[in-house]
């Protein structure tokens, strides 16, 4: 649906973008994360024709935008990060000028604004003074210009920007909804909006695109270490001895300990329930499940292996039973912030110009402190 092939924007004396390069297949929805000044609004100002790249080239469904800029754009939807809106005009008047400013044929323009308004969630509001509406409802009106000529492709320039937080929910759901028969890239600075919306993010750093991956893998490829938070029951200093004589874990960290219980159990009567516990394999270890504390620690995989199962199957062999395990992962503020933060782009390779997908990042030096 969308391919951006290394482009770079210089403005005047100063770098916009740099080799951006990514593709979107249709039916994604992909967040653009970046902070500020990293070059969202450039890449998406070209890619909505509304700027030229210095370097590279965008094609739109197999489109060039700089070869067929008109056809290109008529498969493109685009809501700015100020909606450009007449605040003098009703809404209706206002969807008219944009139905016949993107060439809708007049027979079919009040069927489409009809389709929209009811969309967005506009019912009611048609005669108003766009000027007297609440943000919300001109963000409505913004995305209802985007959509009205039925592109294929949305690209949405922080589009919950200045909201209050029951807009913001009002207008994820419509996003959300536009998503289901629309392509959509949308910018944010708000890192759990791409949880709600995306199943695809692209993170940008000084003009240059740095991670490119599903939200729910990246805190896997990211991660230095794959680590486990536990809580088992039984004597404390027995169970952090065998977590630590395991091959598979190379670190355990004491995270808390609840004193009653395990810090009193001495290690004779520790052995005494170990011996029942072996000699009554079929018996839950009563005395040690039933008065004894639980000890917290957070485990480290020798290898950045899943040592879950392992971790179980020792545990339960020594009779210790398992209160709680969690796979800990970096989330994406985490990530956001490892690959963004100036310090950590001192210590990349390439000065931060690595693109890291989901799946390479294992094998690439890609976390700029790898
Ligand atoms: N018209 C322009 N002339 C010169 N430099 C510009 C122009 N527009 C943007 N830039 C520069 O290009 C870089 C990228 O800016 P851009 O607006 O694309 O970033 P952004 O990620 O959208 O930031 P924000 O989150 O603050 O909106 C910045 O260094 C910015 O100062």
């Amino acid at each position: 649906m969308l391919e951006v092939k290394q482009v770079s924007k210089l403005y005047e004396n100063q770098r916009g973008v740099q080799s951006v390069d990514f593709s979107m297949s249709r039916g994604e929805i992909v967040g653009f994360l970046g902070p500020n000044g990293a070059g969202k609004t450039t890449t998406m100002r070209m890619i909505t024709g509304y700027l030229n790249p210095t370097h590279g080239s965008i094609l739109i469904d197999g489109l060039s935008m700089a070869e067929h800029p008109k056809k290109a754009r008529q498969k493109i939807g685009y809501l700015p990060e100020t909606p450009p809106l007449y605040p003098e005009m009703s809404v209706i008047a206002y969807l008219r000028f944009i139905a016949d400013l993107r060439g809708i044929p007049a027979k079919e323009q009040k069927n489409r604004i009809d389709e929209v308004i009811e969309r967005l969630g506009l019912e009611g509001r048609e005669r108003q003074v766009i000027r007297s509406l609440s943000k919300g409802y001109k963000q409505r009106i913004g995305l209802a210009q985007a959509i009205l000529h039925n592109p294929d492709l949305l690209i949405l320039d922080e589009p919950t920007s200045g909201l209050d937080p029951k807009q913001i929910i009002e207008i994820r759901q419509l996003i959300r909804e536009l998503g289901e028969n629309h392509t959509v890239l949308l910018s944010t600075h708000i890192l759990p909006e791409i949880n709600a919306l995306c199943n695809r993010v692209l993170i940008i750093n000084q003009g240059k695109i740095v991670l490119d991956g599903q939200p729910d893998q990246l805190a896997n490829s990211m991660g230095d270490t794959f680590e486990v938070s536990l809580e088992v029951k039984g004597p404390r200093e027995r169970i952090l001895a065998e977590l630590r004589s395991m091959p598979e874990v190379s670190g355990v960290r004491e995270l808390a300990a609840e004193a009653a219980g395990a810090e009193g159990l001495t290690d004779a009567e520790a052995t005494t329930a170990d011996a029942d516990n072996a000699n009554e394999a079929d018996r839950v270890p009563a005395a040690a499940a039933e008065t004894q504390g639980a000890v917290k620690v957070l485990v480290t995989a020798a290898d950045r292996t899943d040592i879950r199962e392992a971790l179980f199957y020792r545990m339960a062999e020594k009779r210790y039973p398992i209160l709680g395990m969690k796979k800990e992962s970096l989330s994406l503020e985490d990530i956001f912030l490892k690959l963004t933060t100036n310090e950590s782009l001192e210590g990349s390779s390439d000065g931060g110009a690595g693109n890291a997908s989901a799946s390479g990042a294992k094998d690439k030096e890609v976390t700029p402190d790898a």
